[in-house]
């Protein structure tokens, strides 16, 4: 019952409500009422049986104790008054009936024995009165009273309170009916008011109040339930409002994918960095547009999104149409609502490409060199330590080659700049393809070139790599016409066996590279412990020089320069010479450098500088060399940015009283480049003084012609390694003619260096090569030894014995 009730409407469930209360109510009452009525009456019909009883018996005393039966039946007959009396009977005794009454024959008559009428006495009122004589019991009156007015009397009853039921019934439908009007109309209309709405979507209807009862109040709820909704649903539309415009003005492209991973929304920057206008891709095909380098780390990130709820920040690379990358940077979070439902993926993409390319030159600029695109030194040494760290963990065995290129100088001097870049990138693409692709080739500084060689099983390994460097550079490279062979020195460092620091590994490759220029160049050399010892040697110099300069260990030799025209004597080169008590002779390439670094060789420069210009102005002013002749003496680096230098020179001028014009400085290469213009400054001072230059050691430097054109030089010498291998060298030979010629074109006086043949002084000779100094003429000389070949040198050049 309560359940279909509850499916009814609510104008239903009033109307039953009120019936079934009512009837309810008027069933129960009118049920006591029945119940009561019945009752009275029933006491009511008793009372009168026991009134008409009393009375009859009284009355029937002297008839029936004289036998007068006929005033017994009188006596009965009395009865009639009242019509409910169905019969009466008396008995004289049980067996015997005195006289009988009934109220129509339809009504039984009294039977004649008295217990036969006692088998009757269910359907009616009945009772049995004692006939009494002086208490003594004569007979027995029975009187029967018919029910049938009591149940008129109770249908009567039913009839009314039917009636009444019915007249209730009838009022409780019409009040039922009101009273709905009165709750479910406003309700009915706040569903209505509600469905409008819903079906509008328009906030801003209201529901109308009548009432200011309960009901009005919902209406208010109601109403300013609306009113929140509204406000909330425009500062909703607002938002809304100001994220599509952001979105669509947005140079960034956003997009949003929903929880089973479908694109939901993209604004128009998506699109048009994907070229996407009209449906939307599904992800996979989104996958698939990603470079096939950036795929799996994509991938793993998105994967970490969806299962673990975890930002995306990334770098990567989409495809275009053409296949051309485009960097885009992405950024991808989860999205859930207050109750931390998953809502989607929100994300936004930005088109980075030019960030990139710029990111890239950058990095370029910063980690690859210019010219020949290989890794730069700064890139070389992060690789190194990286790679150091890797062998470490796996154990396995890396060689560091250090290469320098044998004659790059002497023709980026000869042949121009350009010729040397040529030469560089050339070099580097044989070096690139002669190595693995996992080897790093770098170019860390002029004409110095590092290889990383990892994963080395054996040393062997490493060696075939080397020879194979070896043999790549062997082939020619026409530059500008010309066919040049260059060749390379490699010094050779394995790690860990050597060592697992990279600053050593760089050291030790380093000084197995000069090793391998020692020893005659284009060679490769393997770093051993020995190479070591050269360095503690170098600290034990130092020691040694400091000792050589107090106990007077030094001595000076002169080599003569030889005029290749008349050969006569055009000046003296001074050497200087130590004799160690214990090492013998130490050569000035060993310990020049040390005093060089040192800073020694102030101390030693100004010695020599002043005992040159002293011993050469005696031979000058006993006539013993010419007077045009000069004496060189070789300046360091050190000694030529001196800020003493020139008051030096002056002093040194004055106190030997030697002329200026006599005094030659020697300044190498090298020293001159190492800051062009402080240079071109210093040598302009010493110019002023008289004294002439020289730069010495020519093509080992970096010197440009242009420079050259620029530094006030006298001299220029030819350095011996270009005369050395003449006439077997072509190339050597070719920048030797050039180089003169060049000289003389900018009128200096050129002087070769080193001349111990025959074929070298002819082809100097034959290339107007104006001065010679080497073996061939003589071997550095002490002062005496001096005297001697110069007195000699006057009959060789009478007697015209250097022929050709
Ligand atoms: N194989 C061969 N060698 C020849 C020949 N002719 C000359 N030499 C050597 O070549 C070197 C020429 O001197 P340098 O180029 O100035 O090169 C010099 C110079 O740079 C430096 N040096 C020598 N003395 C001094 C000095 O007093 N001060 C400074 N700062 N450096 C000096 O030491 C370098 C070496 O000097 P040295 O050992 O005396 O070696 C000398 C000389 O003995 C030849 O025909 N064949």
């Amino acid at each position: 019952m309560i359940g279909t009730l509850r499916t009814q409407s609510l104008r239903r469930k009033l109307v039953m409500v009120a019936l079934i209360t009512t009837g309810l109510t008027l069933l129960t009452s009118n049920l006591a009422f029945i119940s009561l009525e019945y009752y009275l009456a029933r006491q009511d019909v008793e009372r009168k049986l026991t009134i008409l009883g009393e009375v009859i018996a009284n009355r029937a005393t002297a008839a029936l104790t004289f036998g007068d039966f006929d005033l017994l039946k009188t006596n009965l007959n009395t009865l009639k008054a009242d019509t409910s009396v169905q019969r009466g009977c008396i008995y004289a005794d049980p067996q015997t009936l005195a006289a009988g009454y009934r109220s129509q024959d339809s009504a039984p008559e009294c039977p004649r024995q008295l217990h036969s009428l006692q088998a009757n006495r269910q359907s009616t009122f009945s009772q049995f009165f004692p006939i009494l004589l002086d208490d003594t019991p004569i007979g027995t009156l029975y009187i029967e009273i018919s029910q049938q007015d009591l149940i008129h009397r109770i249908q009567q009853f039913l009839i009314f309170s039917g009636i009444i039921l019915a007249a209730a019934s009838i009022l409780s439908l019409l009040l039922a009916s009101r009273l709905q009007e009165v709750v479910a109309r406003p309700m009915r209309e706040l569903s209505d008011t509600l469905r409008n709405i819903m079906l509008r979507k328009d906030y801003s209807i209201r529901a109308s109040k009548e009432n200011n009862d309960e009901l009005g109040d919902l209406v208010d709820l109601f109403n300013s339930l609306l009113r929140t909704v509204e406000e909330e649903n425009a500062s909703l539309k607002t938002s809304e409002e100001r994220f599509r415009k952001l979105t669509a003005l947005s140079p960034v492209g956003i997009f949003q994918v929903d929880p089973k991973q479908h694109l939901q929304y993209v604004n128009q920057r998506w699109r048009d960095i994907h070229g996407v206008q009209d449906d939307l891709p599904g992800m996979q095909e989104w996958f698939a547009r990603i470079h096939p380098d950036d795929i799996s780390a994509v991938q793993h990130a998105w994967n970490r999104l969806i299962c673990e709820q975890e930002s995306i920040a990334l770098e990567l690379r989409l495809l275009r149409r053409d296949q051309s990358p485009l960097w885009i940077h992405m950024l991808a979070s989860a999205l859930h609502d207050r109750n931390g439902e998953l809502l989607g993926y929100l994300g936004a993409i930005s088109d980075i490409s030019e960030l990139k390319a710029a990111q890239i030159q950058m990095e370029t600029l910063a980690f690859y060199d210019p010219l020949t695109g290989l890794a730069n030194r700064r890139l070389f040494r992060n690789r190194l330590e990286k790679s150091v760290k890797s062998v470490l963990r796996s154990g396995s065995s890396m060689a560091l080659m250090f290469l320098d290129m044998d004659q790059f100088k002497r023709v980026n001097d000869t042949l121009g700049h350009d010729a040397g870049d040529i030469l560089l990138k050339e070099v580097a693409h044989r070096l690139s393809n002669t190595v693995r692709e996992n080897d790093t080739v770098s170019r860390i500084g002029g004409d110095e070139f590092t290889i990383l060689l990892t994963d080395v099983h054996h040393t062997s390994d490493v060696l075939v790599v080397a020879e194979k460097l070896l043999h790549a550079m062997a082939k020619p490279i026409r530059i500008k016409g010309q066919d040049i062979v260059t060749t390379v020195s490699i010094g050779i460092t394995m790690t860990p066996e050597d060592s697992t620091d990279a600053n050593t590994l760089m050291k030790n490759a380093d000084l197995a590279m000069y090793r391998a220029k020692e020893l005659g160049r284009n060679n490769f050399q393997f770093f051993s412990e020995d190479m070591n010892h050269s360095i503690l040697e170098h600290l034990s110099l130092e020691k040694e020089i400091n000792e050589a300069i107090a106990r007077q260990q030094f001595s000076l030799v002169f080599q003569p320069k030889i005029s290749l025209f008349d050969f006569g004597i055009t000046g003296v080169e001074t050497l200087i010479r130590w004799q160690h008590p214990e090492k013998g002779m130490i050569t000035p390439d060993r310990f020049i450098p040390v005093a060089e670094e040192t800073g020694q060789i102030l101390e030693i420069g100004s010695w020599v500088l002043e005992q040159s210009c002293r011993q050469i102005s005696s031979l000058i002013r006993s006539n013993v060399l010419p007077e045009h002749a000069k004496v060189a003496v070789n300046l360091s680096a050190r000694q030529f940015t001196d800020p003493h230098l020139l008051q030096r020179i002056r002093s040194v001028l004055e106190i030997t009283n030697i002329p200026p014009h006599c005094l030659e400085l020697e300044i190498t290469e090298s020293t001159l480049m190492e800051d062009v213009e402080s240079a071109i400054q210093i040598m302009q001072e010493i110019k002023k003084t008289g004294v002439a230059i020289a730069i010495d050691d020519f093509g080992t430097g970096y010197s440009s012609l242009a420079y050259i054109k620029r530094f006030p030089i006298d001299v220029l010498k030819v350095d011996r390694s270009f005369v050395m291998d003449i006439p077997e060298d072509k190339n050597d030979m070719a920048i030797t003619a050039a180089v003169i010629a060049m000289a003389h074109k900018l009128s200096m006086t050129v002087v070769a260096e080193g001349v111990e043949t025959q074929e070298q002084l002819q082809f100097l000779r034959q290339n107007n090569c104006d001065e010679g100094q080497g073996y061939l003429f003589s071997r550095p000389l002490s002062l005496g030894q001096l005297h001697q070949f110069l007195s000699e040198n006057e009959r060789l050049k009478d007697n015209n014995d250097i022929t050709l």
